[in-house]
């Protein structure tokens, strides 16, 4: 059963103060939409801070990590072992994500929620202990219903720490070898699409693997047919514990009205599931970047998301999505630096 408080309501944005900031806009020294998406940003951002004046400063990234049973049918270019050694690397600063994180002065936190290899004395690191990973979604469903609450709460539990910290945007990474098909599998039932539509080569698969990985999905999908009833029920028998918590801070930055700037393809995946558990909560939602991984863009049509960039990224960690919050920083500079018309004596529109 999907946890009550998962499907709350989610805070309404200020209109007003959206009305305030495009009444802004509109006398800004510029043709009206004349800076595009810019504009509809800082507008967005006035709505959910409830200022007409918004800024971008603090900067919150959580990368949720988790081991995937799938990983046993060789559905990936990369070992499972991968994910451990990744979390380590994000302990010491060397991973991607840590070096945007570094150069955008953006705090970064690692939550491992359940990897094959004990993490534990690993500095730096929370550790959640759900398991060693999910289980083989082929044949059994990946997560029971406590270890599916457990990492639906993790993420609760983030965006309440980000909020305690005065964050301005929640950013949500993943890590799990994997999970790109997890994310497939989940994303096949949410929009009713075949996998050979979605699936695609995550870390690198060549086409003979990805046709297995499309095999995998589909047997999978078969074996579970009958319980894929909600979202919820799609969440804990095909996804993974860092899937599950992105869902869980999505929902709950929305009830809180952290606005969260959604990465790639696997995040996207997180937003739907979220989105469909709790509609409305997309409202709070940005989209860093639209991922090479090919199924990205059917969610995105179906979130109705425009993402920010399209720079042929595939690497998940919340790399797209932190790769974007230049541009809500500059989105929000010309916001408040620009002169009016009135201010800079130019003349306006006829
Ligand atoms: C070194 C390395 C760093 C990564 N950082 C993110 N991912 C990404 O790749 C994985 C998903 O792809 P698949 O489903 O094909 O395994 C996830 O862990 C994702 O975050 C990485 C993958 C690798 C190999
Ligand atoms: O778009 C993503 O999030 C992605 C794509 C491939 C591998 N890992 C992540």
């Amino acid at each position: 059963m999907i946890p009550d408080w998962l499907t709350l309501p989610s805070r309404p944005l200020d209109e007003v103060a959206r009305l305030a900031a495009r009444q802004r806009q509109a006398q800004l020294t510029k043709p009206p939409g004349s800076l595009g998406q810019l504009e509809e940003l800082a507008c967005f951002l006035a709505a959910a801070q409830g200022r007409e004046r918004p800024h971008m400063k603090q900067v919150w990234i959580s990368i949720f990590a988790g081991d995937h049973g799938i990983t046993a049918e060789n559905i990936s270019a990369f070992p499972q072992a991968v994910t451990g050694e990744m979390i380590k690397n994000f302990a010491r600063g060397g991973a991607a994500i840590s070096v945007l994180a570094r150069t955008l002065g953006a705090s970064l936190e690692v939550i491992d929620l359940g990897t094959v290899q004990n993490l534990t004395q690993v500095p730096g690191v929370h550790h959640l202990g759900l398991g060693p990973g999910t289980a083989n979604f082929l044949y059994e469903p990946a997560m029971t219903e406590a270890q599916c609450h457990a990492a639906l709460g993790a993420g609760r539990d983030r965006v309440e720490a980000a909020l305690q910290a005065s964050a301005d945007l929640f950013i949500g990474g993943e890590m799990g070898i994997g999970n790109t098909t997890s994310a497939t599998a989940m994303a096949c039932v949410l929009l009713d699409l075949p996998p050979q539509q979605l699936a695609g080569p995550g870390t690198g698969l060549a086409t003979a693997g990805v046709s297995h990985k499309i095999e995998i999905i589909a047997q999978s999908l078969l074996k579970h047919e009958r319980a894929l009833t909600s979202p919820y029920a799609i969440l804990k028998y095909l996804g993974g514990f860092e899937i599950a918590a992105l869902t869980g801070a999505y929902c709950t930055a929305a009830q809180r009205g952290l606005p969260v700037l959604v990465d790639g393809f696997i995040s996207s995946v997180a937003a739907l599931a979220a989105e469909r558990m709790n509609p409305g909560v997309a409202r709070w939602f940005l989209y860093g970047h639209r991922s090479a991984e090919p199924g990205h863009q059917a969610i995105l049509e179906a979130l109705d998301a425009r993402p920010l960039l399209s720079l042929g990224l595939r690497l998940g960690e919340g790399s797209g999505a932190a790769s974007a919050i230049p541009l809500l920083r500059l989105a929000c500079a010309l916001h408040e630096g620009m002169a009016t018309f009135a201010e800079a004596a130019v003349s306006e529109k006829l």
